[in-house]
C-alpha cells in the first residue's frame, strides 16, 4: 500500500528512489476511500480449504477487503458441490465488466497436462487477458504461474522428475523495477515448480523499462513477503 506523507516532504524523493510508493497528502485527500477489491479465481479441487487459506492471509489487515470468488464456468467440479459454487461463487461472465485492485489465480492439479488439455484453458486465457486490462495487480500461484508465463510470454513448462519446491535465490535485474520492489539485488523467493518462475507478473512490471527489454526473463517475484506467504510450503495442500 502507498504511504501517505505531507506534500513536499524531502523523504518522499528518497523513498521513491528506493521504489517505495509514496503518496502526497493532496493526492490522498482526493482519493475515494473504499474497500480493496480482490477477485479470487479458485481453480483448486479443494475449494473450501483454499478459500480458508487465502482468506486467513488476506484478512490479516486493518483494511476492508471485498472478495469475489470465481470458478471456471467451463469446468464441472467433481470435488466441490454445485450448491457451494452456486451459493458463494460467481463466474467470469458475472464480473467481466468490473475493475479490481487485485486478483489471485490459484494453482490446480493439472501440471502434468498440456495447457490445451485443461478443459477451462480457453476461459482462463480470456480471464488472463482481461486481468491485464481490468486488474491492477494479479498474483499467480503454483500452476497458475506456469499458465501465466505460457499465455502471456510463450514460456513453456518442463516436467521435472520430482517436485522441486523451496526457497531459491533470485536475482533482480533492476533496482528500480516496481515489480521486484527490491532494495537489494538478490533475495530468496518461494518457488513451487520451476526455478526461474516465481510469483506474479504485474502490469506495472510489463511497463517498466527493465521488463520491456527482457520480457521473457521477468520472472521475479514482486510482493515478496506476500508471495512468500501464498507460495510457501506452509500451505501443503497446494503443493503435492
Ligand atoms: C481432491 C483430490 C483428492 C482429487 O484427486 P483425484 O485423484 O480423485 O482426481 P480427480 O478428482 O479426478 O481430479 C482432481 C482435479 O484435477 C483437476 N483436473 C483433472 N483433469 C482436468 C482437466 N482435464 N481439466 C481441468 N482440470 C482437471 C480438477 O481440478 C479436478 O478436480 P475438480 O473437478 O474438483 O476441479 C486431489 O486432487 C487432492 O488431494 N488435491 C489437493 C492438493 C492439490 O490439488 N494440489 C494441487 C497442487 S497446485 C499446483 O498448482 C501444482 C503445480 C505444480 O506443482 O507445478
Amino acid at each position: 500500500m502507498p504511504i501517505k506523507v505531507p506534500d513536499n516532504l524531502p523523504a518522499k524523493e528518497i523513498l521513491n528512489n528506493e521504489n517505495i510508493f509514496v503518496m502526497d497528502e493532496s493526492v490522498a485527500y482526493h482519493q475515494d476511500i473504499r474497500p480493496l477489491r480482490i477477485a479470487i479465481l479458485n481453480l483448486m479441487p479443494t475449494k473450501e480449504t483454499t478459500e480458508t487459506q487465502l482468506l486467513r492471509l488476506i484478512g490479516n489487515t486493518p483494511l476492508q477487503v471485498e472478495i469475489v470468488l470465481i470458478h471456471p464456468r467451463t469446468h464441472t467440479s467433481k470435488n466441490t458441490s454445485a450448491e457451494h459454487l452456486k451459493a458463494f461463487y460467481k463466474t467470469f461472465d458475472d464480473i467481466s465488466d468490473q475493475y479490481y485492485d487485485g486478483m489471485i489465480i490459484t494453482g490446480a492439479p493439472v501440471e502434468h497436462l498440456p495447457f490445451e488439455q485443461v478443459d477451462y484453458w480457453d476461459e482462463l486465457k480470456e480471464i488472463m487477458d482481461w486481468s491485464v486490462r481490468r486488474v491492477t495487480s494479479t498474483l499467480h500461484i503454483c500452476w497458475a504461474s506456469q499458465a501465466g508465463l505460457y499465455h502471456h510470454y510463450g514460456v513453456p513448462k518442463y516436467d521435472l522428475p520430482e517436485k522441486y519446491s523451496g526457497y531459491f535465490r533470485i536475482r533482480s535485474r533492476s533496482r528500480t523495477c516496481r515489480c521486484c520492489g527490491a532494495s537489494t539485488k538478490r533475495s530468496l523467493s518461494p518457488n513451487p515448480a520451476i526455478r526461474r518462475c516465481a510469483g506474479k507478473i504485474s502490469r506495472r512490471c510489463l511497463n517498466s523499462k527493465f521488463c520491456r527489454n527482457r520480457r521473457k526473463r521477468a520472472f521475479i517475484s514482486s510482493l515478496r513477503r506476500t508471495a512468500g506467504k501464498f507460495l510457501s510450503p506452509a500451505m501443503p495442500s497446494t503443493i503435492r
